[in-house]
């Protein structure tokens, strides 16, 4: 898969470059859910039935940060992670459309005919709840219109689960509520965050569970402050483990922003400065005040050994 940034308008060494019949999905795709993954499916089967490339765009950063919203939470699936599980899917392309104030402003037919066709897009393959172009006022159902039918577009169906729409939206609910199980069952995988370990207060050893401080590479959402079974990769390798996600109120009032803190189950070593790649696999509790150490221990003793049984055994 071949990754390729595109201002608009489009420069014309892009054009010379990358102008070819191409079947393109297209969306903000954050998260890449199971509703996500089947609209990019669709492409990549299609692609295959009529022998053309299979592409994705997408917009960085989130609209809903550039536009300040205010309701903007961060990120579910940073680029660099949306390109690694695109790339599995079989996609051959990936345009990366910088989005700003004045890519904001491109009208729904400026889009059209001045991204979507100059790069020869027969056939675009959007969800059923597309929005393009400024304020949004493009929808899936005006594609082929103005593309004067020059473009075949597909309108993929909501993606349900029990009934339910996966959306991202539900996920980042789900994951500042504490919600798992929803979260990994709408993703289709496990939530993973990637970060670099940090120096903390140097108390976790002295209470026999150090723990990582994982400061995240990217602005994540973050799961809801407490603990939680994890797998951990370092260095390639997987490691069983639990997560403190918060704000230690055993020993520090008033913190606002809490801190990721894991104690891998079966590791010693040092970790400092290294990147790990964290998974989220279990809820297991609340963060709370304990009154001194010796209860905090003998719970976070606990905490390990739930997760130990959450957790399966890796291969
Ligand atoms: C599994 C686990 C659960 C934890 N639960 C709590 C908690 O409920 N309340 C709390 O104040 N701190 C909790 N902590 C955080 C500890 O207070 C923290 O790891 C310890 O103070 C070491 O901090 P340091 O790494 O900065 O030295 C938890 C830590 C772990 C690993
Ligand atoms: N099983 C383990 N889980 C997590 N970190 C470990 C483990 N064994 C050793 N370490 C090392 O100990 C550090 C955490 O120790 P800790 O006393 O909590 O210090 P800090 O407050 O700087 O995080 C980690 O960053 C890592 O380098």
């Amino acid at each position: 898969m071949e990754t390729i940034t595109l201002t608009y308008p489009l420069t014309e060494d892009i054009i010379t470059d990358y102008a070819r019949p191409q079947v393109l999905a297209i969306g903000q795709f954050d998260g890449l859910h199971l509703g996500h993954a089947s609209v990019i499916q669709s492409a990549v089967r299609l692609a295959a039935q009529v022998g053309l490339p299979a592409s994705v765009m997408t917009f960085h950063p989130h609209p809903k940060e550039v536009m300040k919203k205010g309701d903007y939470e961060g990120y579910l699936t940073p680029p660099e992670e949306k390109e690694e599980i695109l790339r599995e899917m079989g996609v051959d392309y990936l345009y990366i459309v910088e989005f700003n104030d004045a890519f904001s402003r491109v009208s729904p037919q400026n889009f059209v005919s001045g991204m979507l066709l100059p790069l020869g897009t027969t056939t675009a393959v959007v969800g059923f709840d597309f929005r393009f172009g400024y304020r949004g006022e493009g929808h899936a159902g005006m594609l082929r219109e103005l593309s004067e039918n020059t473009m075949d577009v597909h309108t993929v169906p909501p993606f349900l689960i029990e009934g339910e729409k996966v959306s991202s939206s539900g996920i980042r609910k789900a994951l500042q509520e504490g919600d798992v199980s929803l979260t990994n069952s709408w993703l289709g995988r496990p939530y993973t965050l990637k970060g670099t370990v940090m120096h903390g207060e140097k108390r976790g050893r002295k209470i026999g569970f150090p723990t990582a401080n994982v400061e995240p590479s990217e602005h994540y959402v973050l799961p809801a402050k407490g603990v939680y079974a994890v797998r951990a990769n370092h260095n390639g390798t997987w490691h069983q483990g639990v997560m403190n996600v918060g704000v230690k109120p055993t020993f520090h009032d008033n913190v606002l922003h809490p801190t990721l803190e894991i104690h891998l189950l079966d590791y010693s070593g040092d970790l400092y400065g290294d990147i790990l790649l964290v998974q989220l696999i279990h809820f297991i509790r609340e963060e709370r005040k304990f009154n001194g150490i010796d209860e905090l221990v003998s719970q976070i003793t606990k905490d390990a050994m739930t997760a130990r049984e959450l957790l399966q055994p890796i291969d």
